[in-house]
């Protein structure tokens, strides 16, 4: 049963129900859970492994909602870089397309190395296309390789272009054949314990690439089992637009009738969520995965954020594909969030402090989990820490909790999941980063090269 000390931290954010802040706050935790948080003083001063946090500001691991993370072997695609969402899908599906297992795994392991270099502690990742053998367990074996705990969702397309659908027919799968392969990963890589590092969702891609009936048939399945439910909605006007042409209702009602509501689904974007999907929303505990950076990237639109947190809709944020954003940075996302909701509603919008947990608690709570996104006794040992010293956060003494929305953004010093440090220093260190960097670089570069 190892013991953690974390101790000396400047700041200690809990986001526990008293939404503390601890100044020379502390951490005690056995066997990946916590035990204790107090000050530094308060509690126990030795442990198997103690690490002094003086001069940083400690918070819960964050939590990222939405990814695609084999997205990052097409970062700045030129052909890409100026289009809006479904012109943006057509240039990427056949690059996609070429992709396979390698290409999941490598891109797997940069993403969460990325996330957690920035004090990401949970991702989840909608994987919705399987080329050339590639499989759900690819990024399930490259996630457990890093040691994030990961949400990873069985996405799928089954509407390609010869049926009125975006993604071309060499891309999409037979509906059969992806419920079946729903079933095999829940039955192999699904943990419902709490404390879980891996669980599986079901993630039909989006109304514009699957049937009504896989969205049907994939909520009756997941239901069966109990997991989370995930996928694209009401992104931008386009997709609206789709589903009044296609089925004749607005995305929330087309979500409603087919069983996408609930507490055990979270939907990605919402940036046209209407007043009246918003209530539906919160009455049905429907979660929210908000991707500001997507949505600006991709001239999307500003989700109505404020109007779904004042209603009791679960908001949670998602960096989304780095395709996209193209960035995967936790940080990055909470400013970007804050400064989105100013530029619409003005400037008491959204605070710094309400940013951060929307980062963190939020996220959790998008996920269907209370065992993460907290600093308090009984949840699990996620923590980020964050380095005052550091350039961005030079005259942020006034207050350094606020300085990691308003600064930066600031990459973590040290990142801790499940009691295990995965960052210290700035740098993950369980896997060989440099050649995961290089081999990453070059199935990057042949896809480059078999493009032209
Ligand atoms: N931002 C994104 N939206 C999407 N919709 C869809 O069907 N796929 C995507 C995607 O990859 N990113």
């Amino acid at each position: 049963m190892p013991t953690l000390l974390i101790r000396r931290a400047d700041v200690l954010v809990t986001m526990d129900d008293g939404r503390r802040e601890i100044a020379d706050g502390a951490l005690f935790a056995r066997d990946g859970v916590i035990e204790q948080v107090g000050t530094t003083a308060e509690l126990p001063q030795t442990a198997d492994r103690v690490i002094d946090m003086a001069g940083r500001v400690v918070t819960p691991g964050l939590v990222n909602t939405h990814h695609h993370l084999y997205q990052n072997l097409t970062r700045v695609v030129p052909a890409a870089q100026d289009a809006l969402l479904f012109g943006w899908l057509k240039t990427l599906y056949p690059i996609w397309g070429r992709m396979g297992p390698e290409h999941i795994r490598a891109s797997t392991t940069i993403g969460l190395m990325e996330l957690a270099e920035t004090g990401c502690t949970t991702s989840s990742d909608h994987l919705y296309m399987f080329p050339n053998g590639a499989r759900l367990d690819d990024s399930i074996e490259a996630a457990t390789g890093i040691g994030l705990r990961f949400h990873a969702t069985r996405g799928s397309m089954s509407i390609g272009e010869s049926k009125g659908g975006l993604p071309p027919d060499a891309l999409v799968e037979d509906e059969a054949a992806i419920l079946r392969d729903c079933r095999r990963v829940i039955e192999t890589f699904h943990d419902p314990s709490r404390f879980a590092m891996v669980r599986v969702g079901v993630a039909p891609c989006s109304p514009f690439s699957v049937s009504r009936e896989l969205m049907r048939d994939s909520a009756e399945l997941a239901r069966s089992y109990g997991v989370g439910m995930h996928t694209h909605l009401a992104e931008n006007v386009e997709d609206v637009a789709y589903s009044l042409e296609r089925f004749g209702v607005r995305p929330g009602a087309y979500a409603e009738a087919l069983g996408w509501c609930g507490p055990d689904v979270w939907h990605a974007h919402c940036v046209q969520l209407d007043a009246e999907e918003i209530g539906l929303f919160a009455r049905s505990g429907t979660g929210v995965a908000h991707c500001p950076c997507s949505n600006m990237r991709l001239g999307s639109g500003v989700a109505p954020v404020r109007e779904m947190m004042a209603a009791g809709v679960s908001v949670g944020l998602g960096v989304d594909g780095s395709a996209s954003n193209d960035s995967g940075h936790m940080l990055a996302e909470a400013r970007q969030a804050l400064l989105l909701q100013r530029v619409a509603k003005g400037g008491a919008a959204l605070t710094a402090r309400q940013a951060l947990e929307l980062a963190t608690l939020g996220g959790a709570k998008a996920l269907g989990r209370d065992d993460i996104g907290a600093l308090a006794p009984g949840k699990a040992a996620d923590v980020s820490a964050f380095d005052l010293s550091d350039v961005a956060f030079a005259g942020a003494q006034w207050d350094p909790v606020a300085a990691l929305v308003f600064c930066g953004p600031a990459r973590a010093d040290l990142t801790v999941v499940n009691g295990r440090v995965v960052v210290e220093r700035g740098r993950c260190v369980t896997v060989d980063r440099e050649m995961a960097l290089e081999r990453h670089a070059a199935l990057a570069r042949a896809l480059i090269h078999d493009s032209h």
